[in-house]
């Protein structure tokens, strides 16, 4: 039998389609219904058998990526999410020998793509794969829930609603293969801050609820209904805080976009360009002229496309 001694594993980012955040919880965080669904950015994970072996079940951490700008963003040390989760799956299994963990990072760091969310889902299956613990399905899925709000939906992939906080996941039906565009910020913005931000501007929160006319959207893979079905609670606190985002969204609206919203917590801007039904040639007009009305703001570190949805952690 061979041993693996090294495992990469690759993992989507996500845009939430909704975003419904109802009030703070006693545990702190907000109840949630957030839409998820995986995009083709991807980061690979990958690690690797220490040598030589060094005493504890950590690691070195390194790190390659978009830019510097996103590199010195990303923690090398145990506040790593990465880090986190092969140390939370060692400690939980009694397996484990020293790895040192590469990330790829292509994911933009603090955009509100749950990029360290996606490195912890990762990290997970690879140590999971190395270390030979083979956990179920539902024990990978328990442990990704306690590194973090959205690192379950890194092993899922797809489309699917979070409630609870976000971990308790449902996968939902979307047949349609949609075109996005991304526009990102040469700022990051902090998930917890966003949240004060939102409590400040909505003390009156009512309990969040799924939308149906985006299920009815997704369903029948209607990108033009898609579109006009996407919400985010969150944006106003991100615009309130980082108030070019706006023009940002205005941008590639008035480009054509069929539908534009904050990433999440932000400060990513996602533009739904097409998909489903539509004949491909117009997407990719559709696309072009979003893509050069956000560069000509001056306002995106980078605007990049990509399709969704796509599956969650693969081992490559
Ligand atoms: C907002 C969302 C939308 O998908 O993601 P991002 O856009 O940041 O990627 C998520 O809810 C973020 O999930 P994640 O980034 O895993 O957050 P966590 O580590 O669990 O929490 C970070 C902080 O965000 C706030 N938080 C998070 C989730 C939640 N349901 N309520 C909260 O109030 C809390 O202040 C918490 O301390
Ligand atoms: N593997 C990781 N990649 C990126 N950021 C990480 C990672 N581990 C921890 N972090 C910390 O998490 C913060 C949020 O990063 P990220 O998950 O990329 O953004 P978001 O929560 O907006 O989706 C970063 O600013 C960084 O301090």
């Amino acid at each position: 039998m061979t041993v693996d001694t090294t495992v990469t594993v690759r993992v989507p980012a996500k845009v939430n389609l909704q975003l419904a955040v109802g009030p703070r919880r006693e545990d702190g965080f907000h109840a949630l219904v957030n839409v998820f669904h995986a995009v083709s950015l991807f980061d690979e994970v990958t690690v690797k058998a220490a040598s030589p072996r060094r005493p504890r079940a950590l690691t070195a951490l390194t790190a390659t990526g978009r830019s510097e700008s996103h590199l010195a963003r990303v923690p090398l040390d145990e506040g790593n999410l990465a880090a986190r989760a092969a140390l939370l799956l060692a400690e939980e299994t009694g397996a484990g020998f020293p790895v040192d963990i590469h990330l790829d990072k292509r994911i933009p760091v603090a955009g509100g793509m749950a990029g360290g969310s996606a490195d912890a889902a990762a990290a997970l299956v690879a140590c999971d794969r190395l270390w030979g613990c083979d956990l179920s399905r539902e024990r990978l899925l328990d442990l990704a829930a306690r590194l973090g709000s959205d690192v379950a939906f890194g092993l899922v992939g797809d489309t699917a609603v979070g409630t609870g906080r976000g971990e308790l996941l449902e996968p939902m039906a979307s047949p349609g293969r949609y075109r996005w565009v991304f526009a990102l910020s040469p700022r990051g913005l902090s998930t917890a801050d966003v949240f004060g931000e939102y409590d400040r501007l909505r003390p009156d929160a009512p309990e969040p609820r799924l939308d149906t006319a985006l299920e009815k959207a997704l369903a029948s893979g209607d990108a033009v209904a898609l579109g006009a079905s996407l919400s985010n609670d969150l944006q106003p606190a991100a615009l309130s805080l980082l108030p070019e985002l706006r023009r940002t969204l205005d941008a590639g609206r008035g480009a054509g976009a069929l539908g534009a919203l904050v990433s999440g917590s932000g400060p990513t801007c996602a533009f739904l360009v097409g998909g489903g039904a539509e004949d491909p040639g117009a997407v990719a007009e559709r696309e072009a002229g979003v893509v050069a009305a956000l560069r000509a703001t001056g306002l995106c570190e980078q605007v990049i496309a990509a399709d969704g949805d796509v599956p969650g952690t693969t081992v490559v």
